[in-house]
């Protein structure tokens, strides 16, 4: 009887044994803004208001500035009628007031006042449906315009940003920063709209007795600072939540995408997957409750103080009367006065501290824009022909999550009418180097990439991928036309021609015969009135894509794991031709296919272990390519004839089929 020894890699070191599962986390390193968030003044906070108001009204000026200007011509005009009405709310009293029985000319002398008063009210209240109008104008086109900002800026940073657990992040906070910009104006308005009432109401009061309007600043100020404590706690908890969020939106993707949608179903996976849904929602929610009662603690303090700050302003007012300070006519407008006084303050403050809050997203918006997440492209301005020789010196790579480097000390070189294929077990470092290659990374520990002598970090980077083609190991299937998803939307003369060309190289033509309206076809799902194509049908439509680019760096990596037998057969014999006025980087583990290389580069572990011939790889019978090509070779038996020949040779049986 034999024993089945245990495999080393299933007995966990002791140490190791009793650690239970990793929890998933979203890690953001360095991010300082709960405590950033935590520092902020109430005093700094009154000083960012009209920075904020500044700001709001600088996006309406980019996307409408007529609105602009009519918005506060609208506010201005209204405080001003407020100012007006107030006034003459004096006028109207007084005669009235001035003995029990009122005559008639008393009653004439009130008219003017009240068609001033009546006037001033019917515009107002028209101007308040002009300016609710304008920022209904303005507010959509502004979210877009911060959409549209936002949405250049990644597409300006670095890929390596996408490694960067805080570039998530930051973009999430960016992203928001979006949905909330459409508020910012409206709440920057009602801001406008209450100083106006504010301003107007207490030169009235002002007039009334100097004395009521510090009294009423006093009397607000609890509410105030209460309201701005509410805002900052509610920041902080929809920071704290932002990992779970994160986490909610993973999850969610991964219970109904398509692509995994089968999996959930065929490994029963839905009750274990809503369950994780459902504790990162309850921590969600055990931070916002703490946070809502925090908020309502704060806010019940600072409304209880302010009702008592309001009684002394009425009890002083008393005061004044009895001591005849004021007169009866004149308490009256003090009366709406204060109350608009009032008013004009509580809206600035609850107004004030939302606008603070947005603030805070939108600072989360600007950053982002301006430093594209922390990783906007900085290199150099160089424009680069299509390479003739594409080299790697001692590069370095490691990610930033990474304990180790992808790639250690690599050095090779790539020259145009060659193919060199990269080989090596799963994580070596493969992919990692085609995308340092073609400048979609930079080494970032040591060693540079040059092309044609230049450092690839002094190349401007869209003027360098410019001249590269990839076909990366999951490519997109853009919802586009097969034309479209050829050209990927950048035309060259007689475009239908080359698309064909192309798309015949890759074998894709045989594709575009079968659609309904052929190269005009929309390639979506049937409800975007689309057709649908299968795997490998997409496959070589990712090829063509890479073959009618103008590149001079051509980058296939695992181009063709979907294709059938007959398809990779004609991709392989087309790929000398192709690689005449091209330099190649072929990506693969079927080693048959490698034998089309000029050069075969074996990675392990990130370092180049072996580079040479196909077949000079093929004679070194202790290295690792041959060990990977006998391993491939030994269930038939019989060793492939190297690709881009027209038959198999069998070279120890004969040939199966
Ligand atoms: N985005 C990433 N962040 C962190 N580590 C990564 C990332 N992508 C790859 N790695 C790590 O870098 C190493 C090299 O990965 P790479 O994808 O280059 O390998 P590969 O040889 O192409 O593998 P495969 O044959 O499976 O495609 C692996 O250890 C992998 O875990």
């Amino acid at each position: 009887m034999t024993t089945i020894p245990k495999p080393a890699a299933i007995t966990a070191p002791a140490e190791e044994a009793d650690v239970s599962d990793e929890e998933l986390k979203f890690i953001i390193p360095g991010d300082r803004r709960i405590e950033a968030a935590n520092a902020i003044t109430t005093r700094a906070m009154a000083r960012r208001l009209p920075q904020l108001i500044r700001r709001s009204l600088a996006l309406g000026w980019q996307v409408d500035r007529a609105a602009v200007i009519a918005l506060l011509g609208v506010q201005l005009l209204s405080g001003v009628l407020e100012a007006f009405g107030l006034m003459a709310t004096t006028g109207v009293i007084k005669p009235l007031i001035a003995s029990q029985h009122i005559s008639g000319d008393q009653l004439r002398s009130a008219v003017p006042s009240l068609v001033v008063l009546a006037g001033a009210i019917g515009l107002r209240a028209l101007l308040g449906i002009a300016s609710t109008a304008l920022s209904a104008r303005l507010a959509p086109r502004i979210a877009r315009e911060a959409e549209l900002e936002l949405l250049d800026a990644a597409t300006r940073a670095e890929l390596a940003a996408y490694d960067n657990p805080g570039y998530n992040d930051r973009w999430d906070a960016a992203d928001r920063g979006v949905e909330v910009s459409r508020d910012l104006l409206t709440q920057a308005q009602y801001i406008l709209a209450a100083s106006a009432s504010l301003i107007a109401s207490a030169f009235v009061l002002t007039a009334v007795h100097p004395i009521l309007l510090p009294l009423l600043v006093l009397a607000a100020l609890p509410k105030g600072l209460a309201s701005v404590r509410a805002a900052r706690i509610s920041y902080i908890a929809s920071l704290d939540t932002s990992k779970d969020r994160r986490l909610l939106g993973m999850l969610r993707w991964y219970m109904v995408d398509k692509q995994t949608a089968d999996q959930v179903r065929s490994g029963t996976m839905a009750p274990f997957l809503l369950d994780k849904y459902r504790t990162a929602g309850a921590r969600i929610d055990a931070t916002t409750d703490q946070a809502t009662w925090r908020s309502a603690r704060i806010s019940l303090v600072g409304g209880a103080t302010g009702g008592l700050a309001h009684a002394v302003v009425w009890v002083a007012l008393a005061l004044l009367v009895s001591a005849g300070q004021i007169s009866v006519a004149a308490l009256g407008t003090a009366f709406l006065a204060l109350g608009r006084v009032s008013a004009g303050l509580d809206g600035i403050v609850g107004y004030g501290a939302q606008l603070f809050r947005t603030g805070m997203y939108l600072d989360d918006w600007a950053d982002f824009i301006d430093e594209a997440g922390g990783h906007r492209i900085d290199r150099g301005p160089g424009t680069p022909a299509a390479p003739t020789l594409v080299r790697a010196e001692n590069i370095t790579f490691q990610y930033p999550s990474a304990d180790r480097p992808a790639l250690d000390d690599v050095s090779l070189e790539v020259r145009r009418g060659e193919v060199v294929a990269l080989v090596g077990e799963n994580g070596s470092g493969k992919t990692t180097l085609s995308k340092i290659l073609s400048a979609l990374y930079l080494p970032d520990q040591g060693g540079a990439v040059t092309w044609d002598g230049t450092d690839t970090r002094d190349l401007d980077a869209h003027a360098t991928w410019e001249r590269v083609a990839v076909v990366p190991q999951s490519y997109a299937n853009w919802p586009l036309s097969a034309r479209e998803n050829i050209t990927l939307g950048q035309a060259t003369e007689d475009e239908d021609a080359a698309v064909l060309a192309a798309a015949h190289a890759a074998g894709a033509d045989e594709v575009i015969d079968g659609l309904r309206s052929g190269l005009n076809t929309l390639l979506a799902k049937e409800w975007w009135g689309g057709q649908e194509l299968s795997g490998g049908q997409w496959q070589r439509i990712a090829i063509a894509r890479a073959f009618h680019r103008p590149a001079g760096l051509l980058v296939l990596d695992e181009p063709t794991a979907a294709l059938d037998p007959r398809a990779e057969h004609r991709i392989f014999t087309g790929l000398r031709r192709l690689a005449a006025d091209r330099a190649v980087v072929l990506v693969t583990h079927r080693l048959t296919n490698v034998t089309v290389a000029d050069r075969v580069v074996v990675l392990d572990k990130g370092r180049v272990i072996q580079q040479g011939t196909p077949d000079e790889l093929l004679a070194q019978h202790d290295g690792l390519f041959r060990e990977l090509w006998d391993l491939q070779n030994e269930r038939t038996g019989r060793v492939p004839a190297p690709a881009g020949s027209e038959e198999n040779v069998p070279l120890n049986q004969p040939a199966l089929f």
